[in-house]
């Protein structure tokens, strides 16, 4: 998915201060405030966002997360954790994992270094897209972050080695809240970069439930 980035952040000066300019381009459901902009996919919910790097000789600077400028593209979330892991082997798989109610999270993910395929399944019964998944190729190189709303069950599966992620979540880990579903499930289609049988699990991934063994979380 072809992300463009606004072309310059809100000029000090220019209005009340805090204040972030918001537009949105109907054709494309985009949404931009300051350095950020934000794409829906065709499940309702999840976006992909790209921030603004700011280039020169040493390197870029970026802001990686901003409340204003999130919450305005849509990111209605208040993180209270931050997250990193390390997965050293190509066609590691993490999820799909979600956390049900009371500790239900919403993710922000990235990558430090690296590749994923990251994919969010919609677990929302009621949801016109429930069982359906989109997923979004989230490097170190392109900057992309995913956003990925309760109800939904995440996960990715690494491209590159020694990949790091970074996400943010916006309920503290409840391990008795801590839910699975098995990423291979036939049911979700899901298209996974790495053969069934060449991918890097954890024990807890190897015995996940199926969709259709799931009860009513969300
Ligand atoms: C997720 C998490 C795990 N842990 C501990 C539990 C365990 O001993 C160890 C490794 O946990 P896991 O095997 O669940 O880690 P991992 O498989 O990386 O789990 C993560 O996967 C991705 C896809 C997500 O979306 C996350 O929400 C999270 O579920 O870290 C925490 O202390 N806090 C946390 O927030």
């Amino acid at each position: 998915m072809d992300v463009s980035l606004p072309a310059a952040p809100p000029a000090c000066g220019t209005g009340k201060a805090g204040s972030s300019t918001l537009t949105f381009n109907q054709t494309r459901g985009e949404r931009r405030s300051g350095n950020a902009v934000a794409t829906p996919f065709e499940i309702d919910g999840p976006l992909l966002i790209g921030v603004r790097r700011f280039g020169d000789a040493r390197g870029f600077f970026s802001e990686t997360y901003s409340r204003r400028d999130f919450a305005a593209i849509g990111v209605e979330a208040e993180f209270v954790q931050d997250n990193h892991s390390l997965s050293a082997p190509v066609g590691t798989v993490r999820g799909l994992h979600f956390q049900v109610p009371p500790y239900a999270q919403a993710k922000l993910v990235r990558v430090l270094r690296g590749a994923v395929l990251d994919v969010a399944v919609d677990l929302r019964h009621g949801s016109p897209t429930f069982g359906h998944h989109i997923t979004a190729e989230l490097s170190a190189a392109n900057g992309l972050q995913l956003y990925v709303p309760v109800g939904f069950a995440h996960g990715f599966c690494t491209l590159l080695p020694d990949t790091e992620v970074a996400y943010k979540v916006s309920e503290v880990y409840a391990p008795d809240c801590d839910r699975g579903l098995a990423w291979d499930d036939p049911a979700l289609g899901i298209e996974w970069p790495v053969a069934r049988e060449a991918a890097v699990l954890s024990d807890k991934d190897r015995r996940q439930p199926r969709l259709a063994d799931l009860p009513p979380l969300f």
